[in-house]
């Protein structure tokens, strides 16, 4: 994709977002898991919850998908799953592997997931471990730390983990894989990450229970199938709450986005950074919180992030890292370590790309350092996403700062979380 600019762009009107992708991903997974119809409204139809539906249709699933973002899923129940045919391929998604792994423990049959290059570098230990402790026989690649994994399910029994990180994918997994087992399985993670497998659970009618960083999931005999409609993600809406701030004069509304608290680190920080951010017309729906939220352009100044801040805005960083650019001062990101596992190394991304364009910032052991200033004037450039659906999208916004011509190497890749970016983009830049 190439952006030309000459002049300052300003961003002004109303947008939404596509549906959250982590919502989208477990509505599909419980839904098939659940006794009778599930109705799903504002789908993200993202390539990554593409190919869940597509893991869950080859385990027999009769899933609807139609052209207004909806989706219905025909639940079989827990038991309902049957073995695929050949191996089930999640193309760049971590969100079903690890998830999926979760399910695939609890049933009677043997199966192999894979994925593409990034899928096959990104880390499954993470999961492996506590669902062979629960009983699951699994194995991969690399002593047992990479996809493909073979995991052969069976019968499973509760237990107690502690988990390392803060992560949803893992906490996740385990609470999918508790819905079979024996017992109750007790979850403790060091921050809180997203809750939506939690709360979904029981809107299909489990038992999970929280009580601060702890989960305790009871076993269930089934769960049922429901509609859910869908938020705009936070984390799509996160690349035009930024660009809205830091080209002057915008002003924008984007429309009916999740504010769950687990997942509203980036409008806290950008707020805390001097951003005139807005959540208005707050509701709840499908037991997630939903809300409006207006953005004015705001000289922003520079701010230091970590702990548990970091897994509420995991997939913002990149683009936390535009805004710290143009604020005045020093932005320090630390404890950002799992950013070197995600699509991409999104530390060394996001860092030697901005550097391309003129941009002040350094990758460090745990997180960046940036040198930010407020008249700053980026310079367009030949920059690469790393076909990394976030790093893409943060180099367009930046581009929108730049003067002359950026081309963002590997822009289709947007189309894994974010289909429809640059036509948003272009609805709203007046120019
Ligand atoms: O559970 C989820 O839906 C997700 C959890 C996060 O990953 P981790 O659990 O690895 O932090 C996040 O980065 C990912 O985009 C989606
Ligand atoms: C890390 C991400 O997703 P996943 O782990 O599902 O690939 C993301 O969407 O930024």
């Amino acid at each position: 994709m190439i952006i030309h600019n000459c002049e300052q762009k300003i961003i002004k009107g109303e947008l939404q977002v596509p549906g959250d992708k982590s919502i989208s991903h477990r509505a599909v997974m419980l839904g098939s898991i659940a006794n009778g119809t599930t109705v799903v409204k504002g789908f993200l139809m993202g390539d990554d919850c593409l190919n869940t539906i597509a893991c869950f249709k080859e385990m027999g699933i009769d899933i609807e998908v139609g052209d207004d973002n909806r989706v219905i899923i025909h639940g079989k129940g827990l038991k309902g799953l049957k073995a695929p045919a050949g191996p089930l391929y999640v193309g760049n998604s971590g969100t079903t592997i690890r998830l999926l792994s979760g399910i695939l423990a609890g049933q009677p049959f043997k199966v192999t997931i894979t994925g593409d290059q990034s899928i096959k570098r990104r880390p499954m230990g993470r999961v492996i471990e506590p669902l062979r402790l629960m009983g699951a026989r699994i194995s991969g690649e690399g002593g047992d730390n990479f996809a493909p994994l073979t995991i052969k399910g069976g019968k499973l029994k509760g237990i107690t983990y502690k988990s390392p990180i803060a992560s949803a994918q893992v906490k996740s997994a385990i609470l999918l894989a508790s819905l079979y087992a024996d017992g109750q399985t007790v979850i403790e993670e060091p921050y809180k990450s997203r809750d939506h497998t939690e709360t979904m659970i029981n809107y299909f009618g489990g038992m999970v229970k929280v009580e601060g960083n702890k989960i305790i999931s009871k076993p269930v005999d089934r769960i049922e199938g429901r509609e859910i409609w869908v938020p705009g993600d936070i984390s799509s809406a996160a690349f035009f709450i930024v660009a809205a701030l830091i080209l002057d004069g915008s002003e924008l509304i984007i429309r009916n986005v999740g504010i769950n608290p687990t997942r509203t680190g980036i409008i806290e920080v950008l707020q805390e950074m001097g951003g005139r951010i807005e959540v208005i017309n707050k509701r709840m729906i499908c037991n997630e919180p939903v809300a409006d939220i207006r953005v004015c352009s705001s000289p922003l100044k520079g701010t230091v992030i970590g702990g548990e801040m970091v897994p509420r805005m995991i997939d913002e960083i990149p683009v936390l890292a535009v805004a710290a650019l143009f604020a005045s001062g020093r932005t320090y990101i630390n404890d950002a370590h799992e950013l070197k596992v995600k699509e991409s190394n999104r530390l060394t991304a996001i860092c030697s790309e901005l550097r391309k364009m003129g941009g002040g910032i350094r990758e460090k052991e745990d997180g960046l350092t940036i040198y930010g200033d407020n008249k700053l004037k980026l310079k367009g450039a030949v920059v690469d996403s790393y076909r990394d659906h976030r790093i893409a999208m943060s180099l367009a916004v930046a581009a929108l700062k730049a003067c002359g011509k950026t081309e963002i190497i590997g822009f289709d890749c947007v189309d894994i979380s974010f289909p429809g970016f640059y036509d948003v983009m272009m609805k709203v830049l007046d120019v």
